[in-house]
């Protein structure tokens, strides 16, 4: 679904910024990139959705080589959430905003406000649709960028930051959401610094450390790594911290955490 290939970048005039980049992800999968500040996370993001062009190597989303697609094409196979959702919301009603892509895509009539209902009910803003998206608060505007997004169905969702700002309720359902679109067999693609948030939604941990990658492996095992979450400079979540500390097998959700405490007790 996404390939990466041999890519290296520098901005104008700058130092390499990213070296050596290459890995592919799979439908179904939730990659998360994690890393140092400045390690270059948003960066490969700007090369995998066409906003910049890799100075060598190539970045194929969807079977369409970047380099030759036009950024609005690509959009439609590539989505992103950006940090700030007040760069990407430009229309007066969350109706409105949800609309726009696919309208785009060409949809109309009934199929659209079925498309615009249904991702309404999944961000739980289904009151808020005549109302204007900067009047909400900054989780509800984060929850529109991100159903703005959804409403146009890309294969490839690449997710900055999604959890900064969420309170609970809007934690909640961004998570049910990675979940669902994940089993419906979307590529998610998340930069993250929240590393409870990566043990608990990313299938996989691709870190880069000054601007190449450190570590490419299954969540569990970049977590219990102590010399890869050292290079890549990021937290251990407590659940795999306390299972270790336990004795217990190794674990990345205080669930999972709690099943096998349970489970070791009651043998004992
Ligand atoms: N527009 C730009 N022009 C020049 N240099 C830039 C630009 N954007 C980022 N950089 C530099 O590129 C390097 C990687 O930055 P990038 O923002 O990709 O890192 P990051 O891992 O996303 O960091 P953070 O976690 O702080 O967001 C840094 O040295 C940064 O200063």
């Amino acid at each position: 679904m996404l390939d990466v290939a041999s890519v290296d970048f520098a901005y104008p005039g700058g130092n390499p910024v990213l070296s050596d980049i290459a890995f592919s992800v799979r439908r179904g999968e939730v990659l998360a990139i994690v890393g140092r500040n400045g390690a270059g996370k948003s960066t490969l993001l700007r090369l995998l959705n066409g906003l910049r062009q890799p100075a060598s190597g190539t970045v194929t989303v969807d079977g369409l080589n970047t380099a030759d697609t036009p950024v609005h094409v690509l959009a439609h196979h590539i989505g992103t959430v950006f940090q700030a959702p007040e760069q990407q919301i430009f229309n007066a009603k969350v109706h409105d905003e949800i609309a726009f892509g696919p309208r785009q895509q060409g949809l109309t009539g009934a199929a659209l406000e079925a498309r615009i209902a249904e991702v309404l009910g999944r961000i739980g803003l289904a009151d808020a649709a005549q109302l204007h998206p900067l009047d909400l608060d900054a989780a509800a505007r984060r929850l529109v960028a991100l159903g703005s997004v959804l409403a146009m169905k890309p294969p490839v969702l690449l997710l900055d930051e999604p959890q900064r700002g969420l309170d609970a309720n809007a934690m909640a359902r961004l998570e049910a959401i990675v979940a669902e679109e994940a089993e419906a067999g979307t590529c998610v693609i998340l930069v993250c610094h929240d590393m409870d948030f990566v043990a608990r939604r990313a299938s996989r941990v691709l870190a880069l450390a000054q601007g190449r990658i450190a570590a490419d492996l299954p969540t569990l095992d970049f977590f219990t790594s102590d010399e890869l979450t050292r290079k890549a400079g990021v937290e251990v979540p407590d659940p795999v911290e306390l299972a270790r500390f336990l004795g217990l097998p190794p674990v990345l959700t205080p669930s999972a955490l709690a099943a096998k405490w349970l489970a070791d007790h009651r043998s004992a």
